[in-house]
């Protein structure tokens, strides 16, 4: 089996006489949009750090593609943005670009591209303190892009955006993920990071208290799938023939959280039915993240 891109085995990581991040086992799977969600102080730009070679464990390993970070092989394949994005505010986008670009034997053309991948082309000959927080962060991930990394690692990348800097940065994650890179983001947003991601980890207290896809978290919180369709009376019908009892509540169906949804679309499309909501609900995920990290979503 191939390694996955990002691994943690054993991440122990302690400043003085305190634990910051302990004994964490993280898993990335290629491709993955992850989320590593913990209230302030959980440990998660530790374990970014470490990640990214820049600090070095106290004890256990980071494992980029099955290597570790510390190899240079292994550092090539990672790249990203820790706390604020790093550039020089007097330069431009383009200035900043050729600097990195001479700094990772990448030509200048090439880095030039990664302007267009963060929706930047237009501010290219702009100096960068001119910049609004989305676009400083934006010129941030455009630089950790030049070399075109496998694994971008950005460390919560939406802090302090308005709503549409927050809408910006979610496109853009989504899209560098449909360009190919596996990308870990940290969070303390939930509401946000649900809109996104397809993996979590959640820290508490420098430990990893939960890790799997997204839609197997949500399902913890869920006691039913909820169904929401114009025609109710055959909907019903239909997924009583095929054994599932559905129990009507307004204008809803409830189904039991154990079926499967894809199975259940499959059935109401087979049927030539239509809906406008198929999804879990029950415990709200706010609740369930609360319990897990003790953090108000
Ligand atoms: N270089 C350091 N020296 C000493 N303590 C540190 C150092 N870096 C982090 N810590 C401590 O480790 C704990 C975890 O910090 P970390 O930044 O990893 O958490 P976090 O989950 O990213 O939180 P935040 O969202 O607030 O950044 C904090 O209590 C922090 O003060």
């Amino acid at each position: 089996m191939d390694a996955p891109p990002l691994a943690t085995q054993g991440l122990t990581k302690i400043y003085g006489r305190r634990r910051t991040v302990h004994n964490v086992n993280l898993h990335v799977p290629q491709g993955a949009l992850y989320a590593l969600l913990g209230p302030n102080g959980a440990g998660k730009t530790t374990t970014l750090r470490c990640l990214l070679g820049l600090t070095r464990p106290t004890s256990g390993t980071c494992l980029v593609l099955g290597q570790d970070v510390r190899r240079p092989e292994a550092r090539r394949q990672v790249a990203g943005m820790i706390d604020a994005p790093a550039f020089y505010p007097n330069l431009t986008p383009a200035e900043n670009l050729r600097v990195v670009a001479e700094l990772r034997g990448v030509p200048f053309r090439q880095a030039l591209d990664t302007l267009g991948t963060v929706d930047l082309r237009g501010a290219a000959h702009r100096p960068a303190r001119t910049f609004s927080l989305g676009m400083k962060q934006r010129l941030g991930i455009a630089l950790a892009l030049v070399g075109d990394p496998a694994i971008l690692i950005l460390d919560e990348p939406q802090n302090g955006l308005d709503p549409q800097g927050m809408l910006d940065m979610r496109t853009l994650l989504k899209d560098l993920q449909r360009r190919g890179h596996t990308v870990v983001v940290s969070s303390h947003l939930l509401g946000e990071v649900q809109q996104f991601a397809d993996h979590v980890g959640i820290m508490r207290q420098s430990e990893l208290v939960l890790q799997d896809t997204f839609q197997a978290f949500a399902g913890r919180a869920a006691t039913h799938l909820e169904l929401e369709t114009p025609d109710g009376v055959t909907a019903r019908q239909v997924l009583d023939r095929a054994g599932i009892s559905a129990q009507v509540q307004g204008d809803r169906l409830l189904l039991p959280s154990t079926q499967d949804q894809a199975g259940v679309a499959r059935l109401l499309l087979d049927a030539g039915l239509t809906w406008t909501r198929l999804a879990p609900s029950g415990t709200s995920l706010d609740r369930l993240y609360f319990d897990l990290t003790g953090d108000a979503a």
